[in-house]
């Protein structure tokens, strides 16, 4: 593997000093790599996210990002009254610098990341009257215009209907294809095997980390959220697809 950009080494966390959300993780992404978390509600995905880019301390060892790290919070799609090229411009606020103007290069960058994700046209929009989708998509063009080395993004199709979440996991393997590593936390083993090339699983005994296709076994996302699945290899479209089918008791 190529000198990885994130790093963890025995990084272990407790909010309250009496449970750990993990410990003792080991786990590395390459530039051109997208790394899957999964876990069950409230495991500790977007703590762990917090460490790894800085806005929470590890309790013990540590989390290191040979770079810039940029985040994409789950709960942020919140509706500002900006217009959504200056909800853009705020991903540069690392380069224009303390109570500086966003100047030229800036504008171009942030009009470069709202391309990218297919919304150039609605830069002059208020973000607050697009849609929960839209939203979610500028945040992560925001992202992007920060110009980082490593992208965190918790749960970045979650609001999403079926159209969009394939655009933006297509965007993810893209971003990734472009040199950044990322890394996202999802409830969706599916989103994992379609982007990830790695995958972490915060089982309860313990993470388990490896290539996603190996690490994705029936047996461990059945540990995972406590429902049987099966995994179903899919030829379609001259492609093959690798598919988790939930077995819903309901
Ligand atoms: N600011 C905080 N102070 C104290 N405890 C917290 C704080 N944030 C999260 N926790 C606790 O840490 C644990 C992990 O929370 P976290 O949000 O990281 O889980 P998650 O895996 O991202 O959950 P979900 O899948 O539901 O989004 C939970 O028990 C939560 O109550």
């Amino acid at each position: 593997m190529a000198e990885p950009l994130i790093r963890a080494e025995g990084a272990a966390h407790s909010w309250d000093g009496t449970r750990w959300q993990f410990r003792d993780l080991d786990f590395a992404v390459a530039a051109g790599q997208v790394t899957a978390v999964l876990g069950a509600n409230g495991c500790g995905k977007s703590t762990l996210l917090r460490v790894a880019t800085g806005l929470r301390a590890p309790t013990r060892g540590r989390i290191t990002v040979a770079g810039t790290a940029a985040l994409v919070p789950q709960d942020f799609a919140r509706a500002f009254p900006y217009r959504v090229i200056d909800m853009v411009l705020m991903g540069r606020a690392r380069h224009i610098g303390l109570l500086r103007m966003p100047g030229r290069r800036d504008r171009e960058a942030a009009m470069e990341a709202l391309a990218v994700i297919g919304l150039a046209g609605k830069a002059a929009e208020r973000f607050d009257a697009l849609s929960g989708g839209q939203r979610q998509m500028v945040l992560i063009a925001r992202a992007i215009a920060a110009e980082p080395a490593a992208l965190f993004l918790d749960e970045p199709a979650s609001a999403l209907d079926l159209g969009n979440q394939d655009r933006v996991l297509r965007l993810v393997r893209v971003l990734a294809d472009r040199g950044l590593a990322v890394v996202m936390t999802t409830h969706q083993p599916n989103h994992a095997l379609a982007v990830a090339d790695t995958a972490l699983l915060m089982l309860p005994e313990g993470a388990v980390f490896g290539p996603c296709h190996e690490a994705l076994t029936e047996t461990r996302i059945e540990m995972l959220y406590g429902l049987p699945v099966r995994i179903l290899d899919v030829k379609a479209a001259d492609r093959g697809f690798r598919s988790v089918v939930p077995l819903y008791r309901g």
